[in-house]
């Protein structure tokens, strides 16, 4: 078969000049490696079109490079050595080089108090760009915990107070009958409101180690009291009320709870946090964020 030269559109010149901020992918689906496990990940990969009379950029080389993703664990230092690549194969075309890989991370979490387990999934994602000797990581990471308004609580408390006078002012104070009493609905009468909440962790890292993805969900979850659960027996579920009702908080509460935890440690450079309870007092959500060295995208 005779050798047929085949088109190669992207090294055209086009008319005019007109240089692009970001020309890649978006979407790949890869394989990675991070904390051990083969996740999934969807990738977007690209770079800067600096040259405007350029016609494209050369899709293919950014594609294949990825495959140094595929046994490796994800580490800065890979991320790094992958988009020195994008450069390296974008010559004369390119100064910047990003890349953006999301996916779900699957950690194992134990029950409060039986020997139960299950797992938890932790929405992620990190991204990475190179501009000369600028390289910057940012691990982003989602969680949910549970959040009990501590005014409710409050206002609870009083209308149980209140019953208690209502239903005891009168009657000598005795012991059966008030351990009765605290047991009984018609004693506790209120109960405060609780939301799932969710926590929204923004990192820019300083080393270009491996992702710290389980350290980071570990802080934020210490550091938040009361994470949603995954196996759950009666004597967990009241371990967990237990630890809701000894861990009030309002969304400015848990925003300064991670803010205090980040700040301490010494692999992040600067982070975002948001987070949001969906309440079940409103339809609508209360949202706390705090920054710090860190300016959104
Ligand atoms: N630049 C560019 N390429 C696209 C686009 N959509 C699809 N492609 C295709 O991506 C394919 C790979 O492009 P290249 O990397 O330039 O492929 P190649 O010329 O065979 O590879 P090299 O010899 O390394 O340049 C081509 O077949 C393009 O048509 C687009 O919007 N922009």
């Amino acid at each position: 078969m005779n050798a047929i030269s085949l088109p190669d559109i992207a090294v055209q010149t086009q008319s005019g000049s007109l240089p692009l901020d970001w020309v890649g992918m978006c979407g790949i689906a890869l394989p990675v490696r991070l904390d051990g496990q083969r996740i999934r990940v969807s990738a977007d990969a690209g770079v800067s079109l600096d040259d405007g009379q350029a016609r494209g950029i050369h899709m293919s080389r950014l594609y294949l490079a990825l495959e140094m993703l595929e046994e490796e664990e994800l580490s800065g230092d890979l991320m790094r050595r992958l988009l020195v690549r994008f450069l390296d194969s974008h010559r004369a075309l390119s100064s910047r080089a990003s890349l953006t890989l999301r996916g779900e991370a699957l950690l194992g979490r134990a029950a409060l108090v039986s020997p139960l387990k299950g797992w938890k999934a932790y929405p992620f994602e990190v991204h990475a760009s190179l501009e000369g000797e600028r390289f910057h990581v940012e691990l982003r990471l989602e969680l949910d915990y549970s959040s009990t308004c501590p005014c409710s609580a409050a206002l609870a408390r009083q209308l149980i107070q209140q019953r208690f006078d209502d239903d005891f002012r009168d009657r000598p104070l005795d012991h059966e009958r008030i351990l009765a009493w605290l047991g009984s609905q018609q004693g506790i009468v209120a109960t405060p409101h609780s939301q799932r909440s969710r926590a929204h962790l923004r990192v820019r890292l300083e080393q270009v180690g491996t992702i710290p993805l389980r350290s980071l969900a570990d802080l934020a979850e210490q550091a938040l009291g009361t994470p949603v659960q995954t196996a759950v027996k009666r004597v967990d579920e009241q371990a967990f009320a237990l630890a809701n009702g000894q861990n009030l908080m309002f969304c400015e509460d848990a925003a300064r709870r991670l803010a205090g935890a980040l700040r301490q440690r010494s692999d992040v450079h600067g982070f975002g946090v948001r987070v949001v309870h969906a309440e079940s007092l409103h339809a609508h959500d209360a949202v706390a964020e705090y920054r710090w060295n860190y300016s959104a995208e």
